[in-house]
C-alpha cells in the first residue's frame, strides 16, 4: 500500500488551460486527510506552490522549478539545490539569438524564480536545445513552458532528497505526471503513472497511463490505487 503520492501539477492536476480540477482537489484531500502524504513537484515557483499546498490541502511539502527548490512541510524553510547562474547566461544567449530573428522571448515569473528560468513555447525548443547543446545545462519542455536550469536538476532526483525527510520509501510513492520534466520521478517511485494527455516519451516509461486525460486521468488512478481510502 503506498504511504504517499507525488503529483505534477500542469496537464496532469489541471487541464489543457492550466485550470485545477475539483475532483483531482477533492481526491488529494480525502487521501492527505487519511494519512496518505502528497507532495506536489512542479516546475512552477515556490510562491505559487506555497499557496497551492494551503488552498488544496496537501501536507505542505512540494518540489518546484524543476526540482531546483523544495520545502518540507509548511514550516520548513525553502531550500536551494542549485543556483540559476548558468541558466541565465543560457536565458541571455536565446534572447540574444531570437532578438536577431526578431523574436522577444516571453519570461514567466523570472523575479520568482531562483533556481531555473522559463519561457513560454513561442520558439521551436529544438532550437534552444541546438543553441546551448555544448552548455552544461538541461532544458525541459513541459507542455506550457520552456525551462533551462543546471545540467542535473530534476523532479527525481529532489524526489529522494525529500523521501528521506519525510522517512518515506521512494519506492512507497506514487508518481504522476504528464510530461518529460516528469520522467525522473515517475522512474524512482515505487509505481510511475501518466495521465491520458502525457507526452509519448513519459507514455512509454510509465507502469500505468490512465484512460482519461488531465485531472480527471489523476483521479481514475488516485481510485484504482487507492481504493481502500477513495471507495468508502
Ligand atoms: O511549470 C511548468 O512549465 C509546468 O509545470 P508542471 O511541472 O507542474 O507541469
Ligand atoms: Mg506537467
Amino acid at each position: 500500500m503506498f504511504r504517499g503520492v507525488i503529483t505534477d501539477i500542469d496537464g496532469t492536476l489541471t487541464d489543457e488551460k492550466r485550470r485545477l480540477s475539483t475532483a483531482a482537489i477533492e481526491t488529494i484531500r480525502r487521501l492527505q486527510e487519511s494519512g496518505v502524504e502528497v507532495v506536489l513537484s512542479s516546475g512552477n515557483t515556490s510562491c505559487l506552490l506555497k499557496g497551492l499546498c494551503k488552498l488544496i490541502g496537501t501536507g505542505g511539502t512540494f518540489i518546484g522549478e524543476n526540482g531546483g527548490v523544495y520545502r518540507i512541510g509548511f514550516t520548513g524553510e525553502l531550500q536551494l539545490i542549485a543556483d540559476r547562474k548558468i541558466a541565465i547566461d543560457a536565458l541571455n544567449l536565446c534572447i540574444e539569438h531570437f532578438q536577431k530573428k526578431g523574436i522577444t522571448l516571453e519570461l514567466f515569473s523570472y523575479n520568482e524564480r531562483f533556481s531555473d528560468v522559463a519561457f513560454a513555447r513561442t520558439v521551436p525548443v529544438e532550437e534552444v536545445r541546438s543553441l546551448l547543446a555544448d552548455w552544461p545545462v538541461d532544458i525541459m519542455d513541459t507542455n506550457f513552458a520552456i525551462h533551462i536550469h543546471k545540467a542535473g536538476i530534476d523532479k527525481g532526483k529532489t524526489f529522494q532528497v525529500v523521501t528521506e525527510s519525510l522517512g518515506i520509501k521512494p519506492e512507497e510513492f506514487l508518481a504522476i505526471g504528464d510530461s518529460e520534466n516528469d520522467i525522473g520521478m515517475i522512474k524512482a517511485a515505487g509505481i510511475g503513472c501518466c495521465v491520458a494527455n502525457a507526452q509519448e516519451r513519459v507514455r512509454i516509461i510509465s507502469d500505468y497511463c490512465s484512460s482519461v486525460p488531465y485531472g480527471e486521468g489523476f483521479v481514475e488512478i488516485m481510485n484504482r490505487n487507492f481504493s481502500h481510502i477513495l471507495a468508502r
